[in-house]
């Protein structure tokens, strides 16, 4: 029988349009939910007609799996949903937002704030390009980016993934939607979805909208702000990930004047699907629809009606668990982290609760329709359904030597330079390679997870050099400096050692361990001990050259007439070797700040543009090296 929507000469629309009118409301919901690869078997695709699948932060099918693993994982799942009455192809999900981080052997980039920092749309775009690759060697063709938060407060726990507080340096990194979707032919129609084919993948446009303004940083709180406000700070990104075709958008767990974003059908709807005419789909984050509610799960039917009502078409759920407590035997509400595994509600929670809903005409078919018309728009662009199974073929690419070599070029124009010597004339950077010995200290110079950061093979990220395959800082340096000079490390010596070792110089490498969202949020942003013991335990005795590994700026006013030199270094990811290419003068500074480094914790938020500004460091800033 001859089926017009599996015709690819057909026009889109009619394929939609035939393949809609053949589906049952239990096939069209199933399109509408999403489920972590835990919860998923080819059976259950089979029998739930679900349309998505995703790898929560650091979900894996096993430790250190290959490629061809994944590939098989993503295919058991493919094979359930094609073996359906319809054959609708699931779409398979994954947080790639510094390269393909969930994959051991991937490539990690510098994560957003120091990309910002090189100031370079068109670098940041062939990360795009790189990451999608990579992402497709593993036969996953949906990432959840890029996070175009414009972070306005370094106390939140996710300012590390938002380019800038300047909405204009975030429009201009939105180019990595060009990346990783390809570039959309020109004269299409705004807001249409675009993705040119299968060395590329779907992008993400997250988390929709003001998660990055939320009061003190606060994760997924309250944003306040007047409309003008939303609208040239936190709506810029969207403005041009739509106008670049970006298939899907995130909703935001924040609110925005005390509405929840899951529910906020003014801004979903109204604006980015009637206003903007957004023609991809709208997909809750993990869990998302659970927390209109607080706590979280604790009204789901609401939760349904609110969060579909208000303009989301595909539903991230995933197991729900409810701690209770033993000795009182009764359910203890609060804080989703709070959960402990106990009793897992099934995500048929979703299906059944939404299925009532539109028979008992709580939500309109039209909704429904509107959703899972959005959601074939997608899977028919890209070509899922002509091309569901994924394959070996792009697997080489897996961090590959020229996807690191690009990482190390990023790297090298993320580092800002904010001190250089106590006066122009006697500036300390670039060091000599030939220096009889150097000392080299610091928790983070040789540490490669505190490198990457929060969400790399774990959700959280992880400390040590056994996570990936990488290049520390400390390596970087041995293998650049001339072949007499002696290197040695300590990783928080005394200054008593210091002093009697007669080293030319020193490097120390300080900064924040790996976090992610809100077990990132910090009122104090210190330089977490013993990253201050050593700076002062090393500068006080020799010229040192300090290089800080964070997601934010931090306090360093306290230290910095002690540091001799200071290197902003951000995340910089498994590529060590630029860190050193630029200390060492193989390389000059280009980078400017992305964001204000404060004084004092108390003057936050404190953003370009503020009446009262008063930084230690001023957006846009970078020191001049000496002419080599
Ligand atoms: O990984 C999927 C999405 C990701 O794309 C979003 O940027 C991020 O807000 C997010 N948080 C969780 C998540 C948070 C707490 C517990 C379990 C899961 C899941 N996710």
């Amino acid at each position: 029988e001859y089926l017009k929507y599996k015709d690819p000469k057909q026009p889109l629309g009619a394929r939609i349009k035939d393949l809609l009118r053949r589906m049952t409301l239990e096939e069209k919901i199933g399109q509408m939910t999403q489920i972590e690869r835990t919860v998923a078997s080819a059976d259950v695709m089979r029998n739930y007609y679900i349309g998505s699948v995703l790898s929560g932060g650091g979900s894996a099918p096993s430790q250190e799996a290959s490629p061809q693993a994944w590939i098989n994982m993503v295919n058991d799942f493919q094979s359930g949903s094609l073996s359906t009455r319809l054959g609708i192809p699931m779409i398979y999900g994954i947080d790639a937002v510094h390269g393909h981080n969930n994959v051991y052997g991937a490539t990690i980039f510098p994560h957003n704030v120091g990309l910002g920092a090189t100031g370079e749309p068109k670098l940041v775009r062939r990360i795009g390009v790189a990451t999608a690759l990579e992402v497709r060697a593993t036969g996953i063709p949906y990432v959840f980016a890029p996070c175009i938060a414009v972070c306005r407060d370094p106390r939140w726990g996710r300012c590390y993934e938002s380019y800038s507080e300047d909405p204009s340096v975030v429009r201009a990194m939105t180019e990595v939607v060009n990346g990783l979707q390809g570039e959309i032919p020109k004269g299409s129609r705004l807001g249409v979805p675009f993705v040119a084919g299968k060395k590329n993948v779907v992008a993400c446009a997250k988390h929709y909208v003001g998660d990055g303004g939320t009061t003190r940083g606060i994760n997924e709180n309250n944003t306040v702000t007047s409309w003008h406000g939303l609208l040239s700070i936190h709506m810029t990104g969207y403005f041009t990930s739509i106008i670049k075709g970006v298939s899907t958008v995130m909703v935001s767990y924040s609110s925005v004047n005390g509405v929840k974003m899951h529910a906020n059908r003014d801004l979903v709807t109204g604006i980015l699907k009637k206003t903007l005419r957004f023609r991809g789909f709208v997909i809750s984050d993990w869990q998302g629809i659970d927390r209109i509610t607080t706590p979280p799960h604790s009204n789901y039917s609401y939760s349904i009606y609110a969060g579909i009502s208000a303009g989301i078409d595909m539903v991230g759920f995933f197991q729900v668990y409810v701690q209770f407590s033993e000795e009182l035997g009764i359910q203890l509400t609060g804080d989703f982290n709070l959960w402990q595994i106990m009793v897992p509600y099934n995500y048929t929670e979703l299906i059944d609760g939404l299925t009532y809903q539109v028979n008992n005409n709580l939500i309109p078919v039209s909704r429904i329709d509107d959703a899972v018309r959005r959601i074939l728009r997608v899977k028919f662009m890209m070509g899922l359904f002509e091309d569901p199974m994924a394959d070996t073929s792009l697997v080489y690419q897996l961090g590959s030597r020229e996807h690191r070599e690009l990482a190390r070029e990023a790297v090298r124009k993320s580092l800002v330079l904010l001190k250089n010597g106590e006066s122009v004339d006697k500036p300390l950077l670039p060091l000599p390679k030939k220096a009889g010995k150097i000392l080299v200290a610091g928790s983070h110079a040789d540490n490669l997870g505190s490198q990457c950061g929060g969400w790399t093979i774990e959700w959280q990220g992880l400390s040590g050099n056994n996570l990936t395959i990488g290049t520390t800082i400390l390596s970087a340096i041995k293998s650049t400096v001339d072949l007499t000079t002696q290197v040695v490390y300590e990783e928080n010596p005394e200054a008593k050692y210091v002093k009697s070792g007669e080293f030319s110089y020193a490097i120390v490498v300080v900064g924040e361990p790996p976090y992610a969202e809100t077990q990132g949020d910090n009122l104090n942003l210190t330089i977490p001990e013993p990253g201050p013991s050593t700076i002062s335990n090393v500068c006080g005795e020799v010229k040192c050259v300090v290089v800080i590994i964070s997601g934010r700026p931090l306090v360093i006013e306290p230290y910095v007439n002690m540091m001799g030199a200071i290197v902003a270094a951000w995340l910089p990811g498994t590529e060590g070797q630029g860190v050193a290419d630029v200390l060492f003068g193989d390389y000059g500074f280009t980078a400017k700040l992305p964001r204000t480094w404060f004084r004092r914790v108390d003057q936050l938020p404190m953003n370009v543009g503020d009446d009262h500004y008063d930084p230690l460091y001023p957006f846009g800033q970078r020191e001049r090296e000496r002419e080599i």
